[in-house]
């Protein structure tokens, strides 16, 4: 009889003979899809695999995911084209965020609400809080940025948010929803606009968000400023991760101390499958090919030069997040960490892509409090 080795998270016991079964099935299947370079998703897991062949499968992660007790299996696709229809299908949806809402009947009703939400919070904030507005810091129409708690000290704490929007939608007129909890507890709010694709390519806005980023630490250091945070949703979380690279560091020298914490909610992190997407991508809109998709995906970027800078990120991803973009923050705090930096993973419950954000316009929020502890103004 065969031997319990251990037991499966559906409670089935595994046994030696059924983990050998495992890793051949997966092994076969995953050189046989490669070689017939074939872009396979298949078979929902009758039990979770264990752990020792949950190892294997992340080994031959270019082949083979598992993902939320369901596997699937991809050929190596590297630069050979477009994915079949039903893979297509599949990315459609994880790289759909209102899909996911439970909030909602319907996927527009959820983007319906977000933006009318964020619209009427930021317009509060306008007339509530004082500003400046459209400082420029680049060549563009909407390369600006606004500033909310102007009655605070030149060296209060200065919080950075990068709205989301694929990179596509969204602008900063819309995005202050985060500014009044924080302003109340002594922390000024810089929301940054940036130009959109098409009109700019991503690899363009990742260039340009770099010279907002130069913008953001001299602005800090010519007002004695003590304490930076920035945060991104989303396709800001993306434009964070990618900002913050080797020729940043190069670029803004001794400043990016003053830089201590980053809080990355729901972010993009990989974007070799959306690129495909009509939903995300339509005729290439984000400009990404063969030669750069990799280069614009946080998660296989070096961070090795951060490693003595103190700098500390936070990942956030609500539980009514795609499978995909759980996995996305999960593989990109361990990415993170693997450079030795410091970061923490949370996945909030019963909140999804989008009011995980919509809850920053909240004083007694999980994301609002660490971000007022970090900038040293934690609330009574
Ligand atoms: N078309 C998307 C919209 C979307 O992803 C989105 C909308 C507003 C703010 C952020 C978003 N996602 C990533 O940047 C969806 O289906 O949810």
């Amino acid at each position: 009889m065969a031997k319990q080795i251990i037991t499966s998270a559906s409670g089935r016991l595994i046994t030696h003979r059924s983990v050998i079964g495992w890793a051949v099935f997966v092994v076969c299947f995953a050189l046989v899809a490669n070689h017939h370079q074939l872009r396979l998703t298949v078979v929902a897991a009758e039990s979770t695999p264990p752990a020792h062949v949950t190892v294997w499968l992340n080994k031959l992660s270019r082949y083979v995911r598992f993902r939320n007790g369901k596997l699937s299996c991809t050929a190596n696709m590297d630069g050979q084209g477009p994915p079949s229809e039903s893979t297509l299908a599949l990315w459609e949806k994880q790289y759909s965020p209102s899909a996911w809402s439970v909030r909602f009947p319907t996927p527009g009703e959820v983007i319906d609400y977000h933006v009318k939400f964020v619209k009427n919070e930021s317009d509060r904030n306008k007339e509530q809080l004082e500003t400046t507005l459209d400082v420029p810091y680049g060549s563009g129409d909407r390369d600006k940025v606004d500033i909310y708690g102007e009655n605070l000290p030149a060296d209060a704490p200065l919080f950075v948010y990068i709205h989301g929007g694929y990179w596509q939608m969204l602008e900063k007129e819309t995005s202050a929803y985060p500014a009044k909890p924080l302003v109340d507890r002594g922390v000024r709010v810089m929301i940054v606009g940036y130009e959109l694709c098409p009109d700019v390519t991503l690899e363009e806005l990742v260039r340009q968000l770099k010279v907002a980023g130069e913008f953001v630490l001299n602005y800090a250091t010519e007002n004695c400023v003590k304490h930076v945070s920035i945060a991104g949703h989303s396709a800001g979380a993306h434009l964070i991760a990618s900002m913050l690279d080797q020729s940043f560091q190069s670029a803004v020298g001794e400043e990016l101390a003053i830089l201590k914490d980053v809080y990355l909610i729901s972010g993009v992190y990989n974007v070799q499958e959306l690129r495909y997407t009509k939903s995300v991508n339509k005729d290439n809109l984000l400009g990404i090919d063969d030669g750069n998709a990799k280069r614009l995906s946080p998660l296989f970027a070096s961070y090795d030069h951060l490693r003595s800078t103190g700098l500390k990120f936070h990942v956030y991803v609500a539980q009514h997040d795609s499978d995909v973009f759980r996995e996305m923050s999960s593989k990109m705090c361990e990415r993170l960490q693997s450079f030795g930096l410091s970061c923490d993973l949370n996945v909030l419950p019963n909140l999804d892509h989008f009011d995980i954000v919509e809850n920053l316009a909240l004083s007694d929020y999980a994301i609002t409090s660490a971000i007022l502890e970090g900038a040293g103004k934690q609330q009574n």
